[in-house]
């Protein structure tokens, strides 16, 4: 199977996952990126199911609205039963890097305010330690050269994501060659830097379940 058919083999398994534990009240939280499209694709066909979403960027807001799903605000949302998203990089702890697609703030959020988290990946994104992927880290404009310094005393190479502005308005730093030995430590750490929004490291909320897809079929895995 190709990557691509990976991609959907999970966003499929992800939909006939949370499907039995659908009702007419249910607001699912969806997350960003290729791999998010083919979760929205599949949960489409299940659209009578649920009262909505909550989405994580723009970009699902609408693709979720092309598909005639409602998309909530999170504010007006008092609980989310499931968020599902994808990710650049899982371990077997299922810490995962995000934020390839610039979307890492408001996945956090509504990581953070999910019951259950559901990360779906294709079996190139299992890694024995995170940071190969370089750690995108989201600033406050003013303060990304400040930012950037300290980031290189943490270890890393950080490269400016040129032309990239979230959704929040941020720039993206993508750190390279970090060290990543305590995937919770690193994010705390990074967080502490005055200017950072977010940055990429989905540790203190971890994945609760992931569904791998891999050549022989969708593995479901729990944190080790
Ligand atoms: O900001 C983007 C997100 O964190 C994505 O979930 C992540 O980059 C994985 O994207 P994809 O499924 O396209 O590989």
């Amino acid at each position: 199977m190709t990557q691509d058919e990976l991609k959907r083999a999970v966003g499929e398994a992800a939909a006939a996952y949370i499907r039995p534990k659908l009702d007419k009240d249910s607001i699912v939280g969806v997350g960003t990126g290729s791999t998010a499209n083919c979760f929205i694709d599949a949960l489409a066909q299940d659209k009578f199911l649920f009262a909505g979403a909550v989405a994580s960027s723009e970009a699902t807001a609408q693709r979720l609205r092309d598909h005639g799903i409602e998309v909530f605000d999170l504010n007006n949302v008092g609980k989310l039963d499931f968020y599902i998203d994808g990710a650049d990089e899982v371990n077997r702890n299922l810490e995962l890097i995000k934020g390839g697609g610039a979307a890492l703030t408001r996945e956090k959020i509504v990581a953070a305010v999910a019951r259950e988290f559901i990360c779906i990946a294709d079996e190139t994104k299992m890694v024995e330690r995170l940071g190969k992927f370089p750690l995108p880290v989201e600033v406050i404009p003013m303060a990304r050269s400040y930012v950037a310094r300290e980031l290189v005393k943490l270890g890393g190479n950080p490269v400016y994501r040129e032309g990239v502005v979230t959704d929040n308005g941020g720039q993206i730093l993508d750190v390279y060659d970090l060290f990543v030995d305590s995937a919770i430590g690193m994010e705390n750490r990074i967080n502490h830097i005055t200017g950072v929004i977010t940055n990429g490291l989905f540790a203190r909320r971890a994945a609760d379940v992931l569904l791998l897809g891999t050549q022989k079929g969708v593995r479901t895995l729990t944190a080790k």
